[in-house]
């Protein structure tokens, strides 16, 4: 219900069209980072979307610094831009990228996890949910072109897509490692992992926290190809072509034959699953155990 809110409130503020640039007229076309003209770009503070709709699709960047981990409200612009995509019917794809050098996206933002009430955790992870489910579930077709380190969250939404394209530096490393927190990877990142990869590779990565470096994300097939850094784009967008082909209705209903089972057990469980989550992150030794993995982070600096 307060998503729901939340959401109808950040549409009518935030999702207007957006130009980058002082001065520049909302809707019109305008400069964007990296230079050539943006179409119509629109969005809000922490996500850009450049849209093509001549060719079918847009470009999502993610751009909530420093490390695009996912607050509630980064979670709920993302939402309403993916939904204002799915309802235009010039789109059929996304990419989703980073305007955040280096990171693709640090995950679930443990500020959000750390010293609040259970009204804010339960809020928080119904957001989470809806993310996954919105974007596993999509009917447009979404590559991920992942320009960046993607721990855990940042892993479950790359996952999400329905290709993964990963720039070749050794630094950044993909997988869920959440048991590294102290804290267990949900049902639903389980699933997600095990569908991609299979049980035996997800069981050990899961257990150990496994971070995979470009290599070993692409041989244990985390991610579908591995291309030089400043190839990541293209080859997302190359890629993209090949999905456009496909007639639209008959890839849909595919994606939903394999998608829908793993989606619809936390759809019956929903309720349960944010209970779950809310009891669990409010242990004292949980709490603990993200604030010592916070304070760990900020030490790391000096
Ligand atoms: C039985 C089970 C029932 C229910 C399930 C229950 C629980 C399971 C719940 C949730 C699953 C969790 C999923 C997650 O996604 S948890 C998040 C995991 N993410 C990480 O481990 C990444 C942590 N970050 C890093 O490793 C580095 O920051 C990173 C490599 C991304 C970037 O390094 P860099 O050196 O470039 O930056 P930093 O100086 O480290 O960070 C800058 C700044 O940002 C803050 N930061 C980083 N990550 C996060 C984050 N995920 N959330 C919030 N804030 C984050 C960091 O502290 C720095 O802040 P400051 O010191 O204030 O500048």
């Amino acid at each position: 219900m307060a998503l729901a809110v939340g959401m109808r409130v950040l549409t009518r503020s935030l999702l207007r069209p957006w130009v980058r640039g002082p001065g520049a007229t909302p809707g019109r076309t305008g400069p964007v980072a990296g230079g050539g003209d943006c179409v119509r770009c629109f969005g809000s503070p922490r996500v850009l979307v450049e849209p093509d709709p001549a060719a079918g699709f847009a470009v999502m960047k993610m751009r909530n610094p420093p490390v695009n981990s996912l607050s509630l409200e980064f979670l709920t612009e993302m939402l309403i831009s993916l939904e204002k995509l799915e309802s235009d019917k010039a789109f059929h794809a996304i990419i989703i990228t980073s305007d955040c050098p280096g990171i693709f996206s640090a995950g679930l933002d443990l500020k959000e996890m750390c010293g609040r009430d259970p009204t804010h955790y339960a809020e928080y992870w119904k957001a989470v949910q809806e993310l996954w489910l919105r974007f596993y579930l999509s009917h447009l077709v979404v590559i991920s072109a992942i320009n960046g380190v993607s721990p855990a969250g940042g892993c479950l939404l790359a996952l999400s897509s329905d290709y993964r394209v990963l720039a070749d530096n050794p630094k950044y490393a993909i997988g869920l490692n959440e048991t590294l927190l102290g804290i267990v990877a949900p049902f639903w990142f389980k699933d997600t992992l095990v569908n991609t990869v299979g049980h035996r590779v997800a069981e050990r990565a899961l257990q150990l926290g496994l971070l995979f470096p470009p290599a070993e994300a692409l041989r244990v097939g985390m991610v579908d190809q591995v291309v030089p850094e400043d190839q990541v784009q293209s080859a997302a967008r190359s890629v993209l072509a090949q999905w456009l082909a496909i007639p639209g209705h008959a890839r849909q209903l595919t994606k939903t034959l394999m998608r829908k089972p793993t989606a619809d057990r936390l759809l019956k469980e929903r309720d349960a699953d944010i209970q779950n989550f809310v009891r669990f992150i409010s242990r004292d030794a949980i709490q603990k155990a993200l604030r010592t993995y916070l304070e760990k982070l900020k030490q790391k600096k000096s």
